[in-house]
């Protein structure tokens, strides 16, 4: 993917907090965990509106500093360690690649990909199956936006929220049915497009 060149648009990060309802489990102190592209934060209010009566999108993580995004993937990195010490560095750089992205081509760190999920007008969250940030160890590949293994309201829940997400031309990344993106390097990919429109920042 590293392949794939990055040409910055330049557009500003924006504040979510205030248009959509953002829940507070990773907040920061500078509130950078609120902040996402201004265009992909209109894909979500568009994606917003396509819901059902009564459901809402819930934004657990956006932009991510690069210092919090190499904490994330060595933290999982020492994690998976520990569990399988059979594994060589390469093995485990890449089994731990399938869940925390690697800092040369972190969305998050673009302010391109969001966590979310969906709740009702309240605030209750939805059953998707698994809470958000389950890996694929704790929730035995129940994480995989495609897992057989969850109840039929949660596949609903989850076909609910991408088909929401996907019309306002956002891509899921499989492992992970709560992370979507758009404009960064996986979606260029994705949907066939020649470069990422956003590349690493920092917050001013
Ligand atoms: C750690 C998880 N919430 C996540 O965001 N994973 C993706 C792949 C990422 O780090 O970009
Ligand atoms: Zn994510």
């Amino acid at each position: 993917m590293t392949s794939i060149p990055v040409e910055d648009n330049g557009e500003p990060l924006a504040d979510v907090r205030g248009v959509l309802a953002v829940d507070g489990r990773l907040a920061d102190p500078g509130g950078a965990y609120a902040h996402l592209r201004e265009s992909l934060l209109a894909r979500l209010v568009k994606a917003q509106r396509k819901l059902p009566y009564g459901y809402r999108l819930l934004v657990v993580e956006g932009y991510r500093p690069p210092a919090l995004q190499r904490q994330y993937f060595e933290g999982y990195k020492d994690e998976l360690r520990g569990a399988f010490p059979e594994m060589s560095p390469e093995e485990l750089h890449v089994a731990a690649s399938r869940y925390v992205s690697p800092i040369e081509v972190a969305p998050h760190t673009a302010g391109a990909a969001v966590d979310l999920t969906l709740a009702t007008e309240a605030g209750v969250e939805l059953d998707m199956g698994t809470p958000v940030n389950a890996n694929p160890e704790e929730s035995d590949g129940a994480c995989y936006t495609a897992a057989p293994n969850i109840s039929a309201d949660a596949r609903a829940h989850r076909k609910i929220l991408g088909a929401a997400l996907e019309a306002a031309g956002l891509v899921n990344y499989p492992t992970e049915w709560w992370h979507w993106s758009y404009g960064d390097r996986y979606w260029a990919m994705t949907t066939n497009t020649r470069t990422a429109i956003y590349g690493p920042r920092t917050l001013p």
